[in-house]
């Protein structure tokens, strides 16, 4: 199986996903200056109902907390998209260290962690199916950045003692992902690929702007998580970013001049 090791890690992917050498692959490197200011782009609208989150998994990559996607009750909208995409879970990238760990990037300036909210085009009929489509997922993108300690974050780090190892699950209710997001929603978009394999390139990735604080005590808290099951001998989940693949000839669109 795939991981972020020296012998499974990005630079193997290709040899059981050869998508990962095509045209639209992510995360890649956002350069402001070159990015097009699109007036045309309209105003993200993000609508979570707390009621929807279900349950935090650590699934030996990163963790994600899990929603009920079978209504319309936590969508995205608007931005760059067309129609109402379906929340179904958000997970985290991030390093072993403070200077690394995001997957986007920012006229090369790495992050120490990227939260993902994936959602899926409900114009198909589940998430497996959206999945395989080039408009088919939209993952909104946001930057972590080493400050004081966020308190929106701790409700999910205090999960994390519960998942420890790979495989390990609970529950997660009543928890709104919007506490999340920094203030302005301004984005950069493009179109990309999920950047863990099957790195499946039908997704349109709306980056925002501004990043939101993580305090280095709660860092710590992510590096405490195992990519390994119990039983097995421990390794820290950190580095658990793919780095920036190639433009290829991309553009990025902004939201704001
Ligand atoms: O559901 C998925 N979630 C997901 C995406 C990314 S991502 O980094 O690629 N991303 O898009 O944000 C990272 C993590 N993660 O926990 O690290 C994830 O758990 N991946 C996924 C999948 F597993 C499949 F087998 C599949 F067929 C498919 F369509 C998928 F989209
Ligand atoms: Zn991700």
């Amino acid at each position: 199986a795939w991981g972020y090791g020296t012998q499974d890690g990005p630079e193997t992917w290709a040899e059981s996903f050869p998508v990962a050498n095509g045209p639209r692959q992510s995360p890649i490197d956002i350069v402001p200056t070159q990015a097009q200011h699109d007036p045309s782009l309209k105003h993200l609208k993000l609508k979570y109902d707390p009621a929807t989150a279900k349950g935090i998994l650590n699934n030996g990559h990163s963790f994600q907390v899990d929603f009920t996607d079978d209504d319309n009750s936590s969508t995205l909208a608007g931005g760059p998209v067309t129609g109402i995409y379906r929340l179904r879970q958000f997970h985290f990238h991030w390093g072993s260290s403070d200077d690394k760990g995001s997957e986007h990037t920012v006229a090369g300036t790495k992050f120490p962690c990227e939260l993902h909210l994936v959602h899926w085009n409900t114009k198909y009929p589940n998430f497996g199916e959206a999945a395989s489509k080039p408009d088919g997922l939209a993952v909104v993108g946001v930057f972590l950045k080493i400050g004081s300690a966020n308190p929106r974050l701790q409700k999910v780090l205090d999960a994390l003692d519960d998942i420890r190892s790979k495989g390990r699950q609970t529950t997660f209710s009543n928890f709104d992902p919007k506490t999340l997001l920094p203030a302005a929603l301004d984005f950069w978009t493009y179109e990309g690929s999920l950047t863990t394999p099957p790195l499946l390139e039908s997704v349109t990735w709306i980056v925002l702007k501004d990043p939101v604080s993580v305090s280095p005590a709660q860092m710590a808290k992510f590096r405490s998580l195992l990519f390994t099951s119990e039983g097995e001998a421990p390794s820290c989940m950190v580095d658990n970013f793919r780095p920036p693949q190639p433009l290829k000839g991309r553009k990025v669109r902004a939201s704001f001049k």
